[in-house]
């Protein structure tokens, strides 16, 4: 499904060239639940923008289903990227004066789905997520591991090819990131959801079925997950 092939970006910082990531060969298939770690300026964040089709600045290929977005215009990306990426993030990025069900249903309409169609649909999101009753609070009164939910169901609202969460249990305790943990493992588990997912956590990193380390803009490992049956 995501395949890049030899991929190269730099930022350019004044005079200076500075690589960011150095020759990715990835590939990620259709239902892989994939981690990305690694320390901080890594470059884990540049990657997955260009994933997400947030960026397309790079040199060297990515494909996504056969396909490149690399010189498709800004309304043919973001086309793209609300169709088959769901987000999310560490700080939830929820719309604090709408409810949780204006939050959720969001993707459904950008899609033209009426408010009506899109209501039963997220309702079920929402039950998905271990969160059913909810969908009229604003999000203040939820718990930071409730606001997370919310937004997981946002991201997988439109039914996306693929999700990207960006270090989303850094701002929770421990226990409530293995509650979120758990809803990224059984999505994926029993729904083949396709997951990646950035963290600088190792416990978090052990969800996941395969683990890239990547170390100054290069991929330094890329591993099966051994002792995912634990958790
Ligand atoms: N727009 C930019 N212009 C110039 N340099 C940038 C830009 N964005 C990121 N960088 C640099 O690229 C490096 C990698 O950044 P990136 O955000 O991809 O790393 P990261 O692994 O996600 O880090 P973190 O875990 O801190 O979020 C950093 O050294 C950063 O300073």
């Amino acid at each position: 499904m995501i395949e890049l092939t030899a991929v190269n970006k730099y930022y350019q910082n004044g005079e200076n060239k500075f690589q960011v990531l150095q020759d990715i060969n990835l590939k990620i298939a259709a239902g892989e639940f994939l981690t990305i770690m690694g320390p901080s300026g890594a470059g884990k964040t540049s990657l997955i923008n260009l994933i997400g089709f947030i960026d397309r600045s790079y040199l060297g290929s990515y494909k996504f289903n056969g396909q490149s977005y690399q010189t498709a215009s800004d309304s043919a990306l973001a086309h793209i990227r609300n169709q088959s990426v769901g987000f999310v993030f560490q700080n939830f990025k929820l719309i604090g004066n709408n409810t949780i069900l204006e939050n959720v249903e969001l993707p459904l309409l950008y899609g033209g789905m009426t408010k009506k169609k899109a209501k039963p649909i997220v309702e079920q999101a929402l039950e998905r997520v271990g969160l059913p009753n909810s969908s009229q609070k604003i999000p203040n009164e939820l718990s930071g591991g409730q606001q997370q939910r919310v937004a997981i169901a946002r991201a997988l609202v439109h039914r996306p090819k693929f999700i990207i969460a960006d270090e989303p249990t850094g701002a929770l305790d421990s226990k409530t990131s293995s509650e979120i943990m758990q809803i990224f493992k059984e999505l994926n588990r029993t729904e083949q959801t396709t997951i990646v997912l950035v963290t600088h956590d190792p416990q978090v990193s052990q969800y996941g079925e395969r683990l890239i380390k990547l170390l100054d803009g290069a991929i330094i490992a890329d591993e099966e997950v051994k002792h995912r049956a634990l958790l």
